[in-house]
């Protein structure tokens, strides 16, 4: 059954809602086909399933595990592990239905190197290591398919030793009996490079679409859920599009998602590539450094549209 209300598409739990289908990319097939349609769905929706990603199932496996047993610690215990938080979202009170645990993810990140149990500790860490790298390989197909020499323009800034790259673990409690299903993690864009969301087999998910409807994306532990973020937007001068995205809370199952954030490093210049850049389509944002973005969208509310204020003024803007 397939249900149209005024903002939000409503489905049976399969990937087909409304006529629609989200874009699903297999990593294991041909490089410039899937080059061409990574390109396709960054530029339509600025979201694709990735299946067949090479990420072995164990490391998957093994993180979940830890994850869970983190999350069933007592609150003081997790409240003494950096990075921690419960029902707020940055710091301009925006509250959500979740808990959380934001470990910065740099090749040179101590936040990782102080977590306990060891075994978290290990399992953390490899599989940033994995899921980085997945990124950098996605990041390159992007730049072979829009044509740009230098290939590694957008996974060099991943692999830089102070990336400011992030792995955010969320949980999401049951709902208890007479709860309504609501949003537990607002409305937003990531406001990196690019996000790399990998979740239990429980729904939650939504993008929005281009036409302003709500799309609920059916869980797929077995795979990746690549989201393009406002700094790729950026460089990419609006060929590709950050997404809008929100989880809503759930049945009477604990939800658990697991989000790597590709970053660069703080002090890099984000700005158009000069491939990107035309007489005809003119840089729509003016340069700036990664840390000035992230200072600037941390003191705007999670759903405002923080891309915005960095916009060149254009004749149009002005109308
Ligand atoms: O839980 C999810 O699926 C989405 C989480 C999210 O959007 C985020 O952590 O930025
Ligand atoms: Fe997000």
């Amino acid at each position: 059954m397939v249900v149209a209300s005024a903002n939000m598409l409503v489905g049976d739990g399969g990937e087909r809602v409304g006529g629609l289908e989200l874009p699903r990319v297999d990593l294991s097939g041909e490089r410039w086909a899937v080059s061409e349609q990574i390109v396709k769905a960054s530029q339509e929706y600025g979201f694709f399933k990735l299946v067949k990603h090479g990420v072995p199932e164990d490391i998957i496996a093994t993180m979940e595990e830890e994850a869970s047993a983190f999350f069933a610690k007592p609150v003081a215990q997790k409240n003494a592990t950096a990075g921690y938080g419960s029902n707020t979202i940055g710091l301009c009170g925006d509250v959500g239905r979740l808990e959380y645990l934001l470990l910065n993810a740099s090749p040179s990140s101590s936040s990782i190197s102080q977590l306990n149990p060891s075994n978290f500790r290990n399992s953390v860490s490899e599989y940033v290591g994995v899921v980085r790298e997945l990124a950098c390989e996605i990041l390159e197909l992007m730049a072979e398919g829009l044509e740009v020499p230098n290939t590694q323009a957008f996974s060099n800034f991943l692999r830089h030793h102070d990336s400011d790259s992030l792995l955010r673990l969320n949980h999401y409690p049951p709902l208890l009996n007479n709860d309504i299903i609501n949003v537990a993690f607002g409305e937003h864009s990531d406001p990196q490079i690019l996000s790399l969301i990998r979740s239990n087999d429980v729904p939650g998910l939504q993008i929005s679409l281009p036409n302003g409807l709500w799309f609920p994306v059916s869980p797929d532990p077995s795979a990746f859920f690549v989201n393009v973020g406002d700094a790729l937007q950026v460089m990419t001068n609006g060929r590709f599009v950050s997404v809008r995205h929100r989880a809503m809370t759930n049945s009477q199952e604990s939800r658990m998602s697991m989000a790597f954030f590709g970053a660069p490093p703080l002090n890099a210049c984000i700005a158009a590539l000069p491939e990107m850049v035309t007489a005809q389509r003119p840089s729509l944002y003016r340069p700036f450094t990664w840390a000035e973005y992230k200072q600037a969208a941390y003191s705007l509310r999670l759903g405002d549209h923080r891309i915005h204020h960095f916009r060149v003024c254009t004749q149009v803007d002005q109308q």
